[in-house]
């Protein structure tokens, strides 16, 4: 695990608003088939750079690798396409399709093909078969027929990670994928992350700091803008100046 190579990086990554450094110099890197998690007090400037990382916001200075390629200048879309995909990005749920047809039209936007209303039953079933077994892994497969905005939160959530996961990507972010939600959801969902991960790397912006003790590899702490500590979750809870920042509360 310690080995695996970098499949995320960033050099020197900074984004300023209106001269307030939101992310300043920031050297960062998520190794692959890891689960590694962003957290710092509030206005750290975690929402920042995950904006950075997935093209989402332009940076001021700096720049971004993806498996060694530059991406700093890169569309989100031509990201997506490369396998670096954002949870909710181009796959947002369809809230009065089904579950199935949510993540059958994910599966043909992944395939080049619009919604096209004259796809033959044939090639509609191609993919059924697909989106099954998606749903199969997601624990969804029971409520393929039900219509997305009828489902409990948790379960939409896990709708929103089944049309990630269509995209085929190689690295999932995921922006607080708990936010909202109750103890058994959240149990639910840590399980699935750790499924989905198998083979995959994600990256995560997390309050939640019991799930991120239990399933990252390496958490990364910001505050200011900058990283003030890497590592395990031992390795980071232990460190002065990560108590320090969570003691000192929101904007120290
Ligand atoms: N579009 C913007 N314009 C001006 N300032 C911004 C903008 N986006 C973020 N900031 C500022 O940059 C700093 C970092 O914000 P950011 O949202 O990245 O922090 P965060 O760690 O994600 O916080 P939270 O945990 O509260 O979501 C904050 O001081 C914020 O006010």
């Amino acid at each position: 695990m310690e080995t695996a190579k970098a499949i995320l990086e960033t050099r020197g990554l900074s984004r300023s608003f209106s001269g307030f450094v939101a992310v300043n110099d920031v050297n960062f890197s998520v190794r692959e088939r890891t689960i590694h998690a962003l957290i710092g007090p509030n206005g750290a400037g975690k929402s920042t750079l995950f904006n950075l990382l997935t093209r989402f916001l332009p940076a001021t200075a700096g720049q971004i690798y993806y498996d060694g390629t530059d991406i700093t200048h890169a569309s989100p879309a031509s990201l997506a396409r490369q396998g670096l995909v954002r949870s909710f990005q181009i796959s947002s749920v369809f809230p009065h399709l089904s579950v199935l047809e949510n993540v059958r039209i994910a599966l043909q936007s992944r395939h080049g093909e619009t919604m096209d209303f004259w796809l033959s039953d044939r090639r509609l079933r191609k993919y059924d078969e697909e989106v099954m077994s998606l749903l199969a892994d997601i624990g969804l497969e029971n409520y393929a027929q039900r219509i997305a905005i009828e489902l409990p939160y948790g379960r939409k959530r896990a709708l929103e990670l089944a049309t990630t996961l269509a995209m085929n990507p190689r690295v999932i972010l995921l922006d607080e994928p708990m936010a909202g939600m109750g103890q058994e959801d959240i149990q639910r969902t840590s399980a699935l992350i750790q499924k989905v991960a198998q083979g995959r790397t994600v990256l995560m912006v997390e309050h939640n700091l019991s799930v991120v003790a239990d399933i990252s590899d390496t958490i990364t702490v910001l505050r200011r803008g900058e990283i003030i500590a890497e590592g395990t979750y031992d390795i980071v809870s232990a460190d002065p100046e990560v108590r320090q920042a969570y003691i000192g509360g929101a904007h120290d």
